[in-house]
């Protein structure tokens, strides 16, 4: 039986596959209508026990099964094992040319030497760390008022670096009830918009890496680093498509612990205006245990809080976080010191009876540190690309980035570039709105249930943000079934795929290059045979995939049927679809899985035309002398033809099924996680896998097909990157490599020479070059 044998009739016609229940690819419906009540919940509900091979729900609940992909790989939890650097005291001076016509320069070295900007860094750091991180934290910068990190004032920093002259910031810190503080808008922005460049209060970074292709994730607040890395993502990045484009965490990415951030904290060199964002920070932690909203797991002494309270609170503003080491005059008794001393005695902060003594300043610190800093195992890999220099693990205080309160449907996002941290608007927020980043990376892309234990356990909250409001509405066996409809598709079909997917790998392997070496003998095989061993791959593959096709298929059908009994906004019923997304991803990667196990299947039969057998030949001449004179030639010719047309017209029509899938996760990617790494992958993904369509099945639909992919990945990275039409601070990571610093072990490190300035952001154009080097890194 041939590969192609084991769909059904209704799958050839673009329908479901036969399932390995034997039932038919309809069924689901037929067991809906047969219940009494036909369409209620209940009937629902007791057709979803039909059709679940395996309980659905074990004693633990879906809540806490389906995160195990990302648990498994915790973070920030074992300290790095750095190779030793040091940091001296040292001051750097540096170069670099301002921003007229500067956007499409990839290379920072190429800037510097030229004219118009000229910033100088005094950067004060950390003596070697025993671990090798390096440590980022007490930069202070004078200079040309024209720049981010060269105001004098401190005061204009953003408008300068967005060059809106009296615009200040569209953004203001304000009491939230029931969240602490956070940040509205003063005016309506709109996705893409440069709001924050926020420089770290401290940094701890990894050795350098060079970027691996496998999936990466926004920041993530560090109470949820156990919750930050994202399971593979079938749609998305570390695929095995060959229009895959996994961009993110390298993989020798290790983990930093917050310990080394507190220890950072701990040893940087303070001055007044640092401590008094600290103490702000700190308020924070304070009010929370107060009330109650976000317990810290440590009691924290009374006094100290009592003190912080008594002291009339530390009031900054925005500006003033952005960038802590940037704030204006430092207190008269503002020499250098350390955190404990400065909170201790320094009269000019506010805040400084906060610290009742070093002994209590390691917990306090950890407590700022648990509730406001961010971490992962990479900064933005396709900056890193863009600017020539490696990536770092990291964990990091970015005290503007800390004041920003978390939404499931965020409208803001955040991106670390070296030590920059900025925060784009991702979705539009009208004046006077809230502005909201996700604490919850991918898994934000799961169920109520699933959402609200993570942000509970990580986070000690509860969120009661419009999706969340929305999904609370639907009745609670429905909200059951849904659940457990994504723990089916991560639990079981998500592995079933893998499986598939793994022996299809080895089958690419086997059929791709034609001239596969036998491992064990050392064979050479032939083109042929090892094509033949593909297509055997494939069809072995097969039956395993069109099962799932099927499983997927009926959730889809009892998720749809039960959506469409509430009465939803079309906001909400996206929300509500991409609270299903694991389900949306096992149906691309199966239909992606489905079409390439297909082609390997039909290119080996093509191949097998191509270069018969001795045997074949000796069979095809006896027929040839058998048969009729002139009829047999003419009858193979066309079945040949016939089946060389259905072959293609069932690739193409399998390839759309893949398209079609894969645009529908673009889309709940792009309602619920705008602007993440997730999103600009998979809209990657969709463009090279559109263009790859368009190029084995021409035709005016494939083209729309294509051109509409592009403009979604322009969308995308327009989102997270900004369109290249501001002007915007093209990050400082310089700053970590001066003069001096051995930059050996991070090839293409920016030197000093070469520390950045304000340049324009990069355009689109360029952006979609550095992806697709990426890609082809990956290929
Ligand atoms: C990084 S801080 C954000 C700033 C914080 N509101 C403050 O005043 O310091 C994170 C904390 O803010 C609170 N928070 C953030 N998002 C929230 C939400 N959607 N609902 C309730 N509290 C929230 C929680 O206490 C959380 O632990």
């Amino acid at each position: 039986m041939g590969p192609l044998a084991h769909m059904c009739s209704t799958q050839r016609m673009g329908g479901h596959p036969a399932s390995s229940w034997g039932t038919c690819c309809q069924g689901y419906k037929a067991v809906l209508a047969a219940q009494p009540g036909g369409r209620n919940r209940n009937a629902v509900l007791s057709s979803a026990v039909l059709y679940f091979p395996r309980p659905i729900s074990g004693d633990r609940g879906p809540v806490l099964v389906w995160p195990a992909m990302a648990l498994q790989m915790p973070m920030f939890t074992t300290p790095l094992r750095h190779k030793a650097r040091s940091f001296p005291r040292q001051t750097a001076t540096a170069t670099a040319a301002a921003a007229p016509g500067f956007g499409c320069s990839l290379s920072p070295r190429l800037t510097s030497g030229t004219a118009g900007y000229r910033s100088t860094t005094t950067l004060s750091s950390s003596s070697g760390r025993a671990d090798g991180c390096t440590a980022n934290g007490s930069i202070s910068s004078s200079g040309n008022s024209s720049t981010f990190n060269a105001s004098a004032s401190g005061r204009n920093r953003i408008d300068n670096y967005t060059g809106r002259q009296g615009s200040l910031a569209p953004l203001r810190l304000v009491d939230i009830p029931g969240k602490g503080r956070g940040v509205v808008a003063t005016r309506k922005l709109n996705p893409g918009e440069l709001l924050m460049v926020c420089r770290p209060l401290a940094l701890v970074q990894g050795p350098a890496q060079t970027p691996v292709p496998v999936p990466q994730q926004q920041p993530a607040k560090v109470g949820a680093r156990r919750t930050q890395q994202q399971p593979t993502s079938p749609a998305g990045a570390g695929a095995t498509g060959s229009d895959g484009v996994g961009f993110g965490v390298p993989k020798a990415g290790a983990s930093i612990s917050e310990a080394a951030l507190v220890s950072d904290l701990q040893r940087l060199e303070w001055r007044n205006p640092q401590t008094r964002v600290l103490a702000f920070l700190y308020r924070g932690v304070q009010q929370s245990e107060s009330t109650g909203r976000s317990a810290p797991r440590r009691a924290f002494p009374v006094t100290a809080a009592a003190a912080a309270d008594s002291a009339g609170g530390v009031i900054l503003d925005l500006t003033d976080l952005t960038d802590p080491w940037d704030s204006g005059e430092p207190s008269a008794s503002a020499s250098a010191t350390t955190p404990a001393a400065a909170m201790s005695a320094g009269p000019a902060v506010t805040g400084a009876s906060v610290a009742q003594g070093a002994g209590l300043m390691a917990d306090q610190l950890a407590a700022v540190v648990r509730l406001n800093a961010t971490g992962l195992p990479s900064d933005d890999v396709l900056l890193a690309k863009l600017y020539g220099r490696p990536n770092h693990s990291f964990i990091g205080l970015w005290p503007a980035h800390a004041m920003l309160n978390h939404s499931c449907a965020p409208n803001a996002v955040a991106v670390v570039s070296g030590s920059e941290l900025f925060i784009r608007c991702c979705a539009p927020v009208p004046a006077g709105g809230e502005v909201c980043i996700t604490y919850s990376g991918a898994l934000g892309l799961g169920p109520l249930p699933l959402r609200r234990a993570l942000l509970e356990r990580n986070h000690r909250f509860r969120c009661r943000c419009p999706r969340c409001a929305a999904e609370e509405r639907v009745p609670r066996e429905l909200a059951q079934l849904w659940s457990d409809i994504v723990m089916l598709a991560s639990q079981q079909l998500q592995p079933q795929l893998m499986a598939a997917a793994a022996a299809l790998r080895v089958s690419n392997k086997v059929g791709g290059d034609g001239n596969f070496n036998n491992a064990t003998s050392g064979v050479s095989t032939t083109a042929a045979s090892a094509t033949a061993a593909s297509a055997t791959a494939a069809a072995a593959a097969l039956p395993a995939l069109l099962d799932v096709r099927g499983q997927v298929a009926k959730c889809f059908g009892l998720f749809e049927e039960t959506l469409g009994q509430l009465s939803l906004s079309p906001q909400e019923e996206l929300w509500m679809q991409a609270s299903m997304y694991p389900l949306y991803e096992t149906r691309a990667r199966c239909a992606q899985l489905i079409t390439r196990a297909v082609a390997n299947a039909t290119s080996a039969s093509g191949a097998s035309e191509e270069t018969p057998s001795p045997e074949q030949d000796r069979v095809h001449v006896q027929q040839l002398e058998q048969a009729e004179p002139g009829k047999l030639p003419h009858q193979q010719q066309v079945q040949a033809q016939q089946q060389e047309e259905d072959t293609i017209e069932l690739e193409r029509r399998l390839s759309e099924e893949y398209l079609d899938a894969l645009s529908l996760c673009l889309r709940l990617q792009g309602a619920a996680n705008a602007g993440s790494d997730m999103h600009v992958q998979l809209a990657a993904r969709y463009d090279a896998a559109c263009a790859a369509h368009v190029a084995r099945h021409p035709g005016p639909r494939g083209e729309q097909l294509a051109t509409d992919a592009r403009q979604r990945l322009e969308r995308a990275l327009g989102t997270r990157y900004g369109t290249g039409a501001e002007t915007q601070f093209r990050g400082s990571s310089g700053a970590l490599r001066t003069e001096g610093v051995d930059t050996s072990d991070t090839p293409g490190a920016v030197k000093a020479d070469a520390i950045t300035a304000p340049l324009t952001a990069p355009s689109l154009e360029e952006l979609v070059v550095v992806l697709d080097e990426l890609r082809r890194q990956q290929l």
